[in-house]
């Protein structure tokens, strides 16, 4: 098999967070969120390389916790772009020759379940593309954005909410952000543009521990997984 990359994307500003420092840098337990989600993927044998995507004036921080936690595997850490997309495919121009598979996860989901990881690449890699996912728990309606109607009741079991990792063969999620970029197309998921190819993408169960850590109730519940379930020290 050829080599296994992953792409951490923590380059946005976390508006939705709302803390004066953007929340991929709040503490979780003794260490920023950041360096956990780092850890998680360093400590996987069968990962090959490390791009981390960063805002740019955070690199240089950033170089110094891959320094100062030993993360060997982090080979580069660049800066991002405007949206996720535009950081996505800075990272994929970073990766090494020889890469044969990509993982794109957010550098704000430090509590993916190895297991899951294993098995989504597992999956990439029989069909080309796998994502982490859960079913939803909540009904969905589409609703009209001018006066908030509600326009349709979707079928809940066909609705997943879709995570990180998502896995895919190189060659193909290169061709899909060049598409990407060629048609204008902004997606907010790396999936959605491997899809629009037409090219398979397949969900992988995983669970409601992974959260991405977004809005300031996150944090609580941050706190709570990283001390109950993933069984770190309290700091
Ligand atoms: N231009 C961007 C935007 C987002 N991300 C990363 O993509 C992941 C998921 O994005 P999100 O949770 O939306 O983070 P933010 O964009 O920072 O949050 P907000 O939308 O609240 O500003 C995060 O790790 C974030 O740092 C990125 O690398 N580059
Ligand atoms: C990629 C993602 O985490 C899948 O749910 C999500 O789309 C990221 O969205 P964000 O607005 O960039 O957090």
């Amino acid at each position: 098999m050829g080599k296994l990359g992953v792409i951490i994307v923590a380059a946005g500003k976390g508006s939705r967070m709302g803390t004066a420092e953007s929340k991929q840098y709040l503490q979780l337990g003794q260490k920023p969120i950041l360096v956990h989600t780092l850890q998680l993927f360093q400590n996987i044998h069968e990962v090959d390389e490390i791009i981390l995507v960063v805002g740019a004036d955070d690199v240089n921080r950033c170089e110094a916790y891959v320094t100062g936690y030993a993360l060997t595997k982090v080979t580069r850490v660049l800066a991002g772009g405007a949206e996720r997309q535009d950081s996505v495919r800075q990272g994929l121009q970073a990766l090494q020759e020889g890469t044969e598979w990509v993982l794109v996860h957010d550098g704000v989901r430090p509590f993916v379940k190895i297991e899951h990881v294993f098995e989504c690449l597992a999956k990439a890699q029989e069909v080309g593309s796998a994502v982490l996912a859960v079913p939803v728990k909540d009904t969905i309606k589409v609703v009209d954005a001018a006066d908030k109607r509600i326009q349709s009741t979707p079928d809940r079991r066909s609705l997943w909410a879709i995570q990180t990792p998502q896995a895919f063969r190189l060659s193909l999620l290169q061709e899909a952000h060049e598409a990407a970029l060629r048609d204008q197309f902004i997606g907010t998921d790396d999936a959605s543009l491997v899809e629009r190819l037409g090219a398979a993408v397949h969900v992988v169960e995983g669970d409601y521990y992974n959260i991405k850590i977004t809005t300031p109730e996150d944090l609580p519940w941050a706190d709570w997984i990283l001390h109950n379930v993933r069984g770190e020290e309290r700091s």
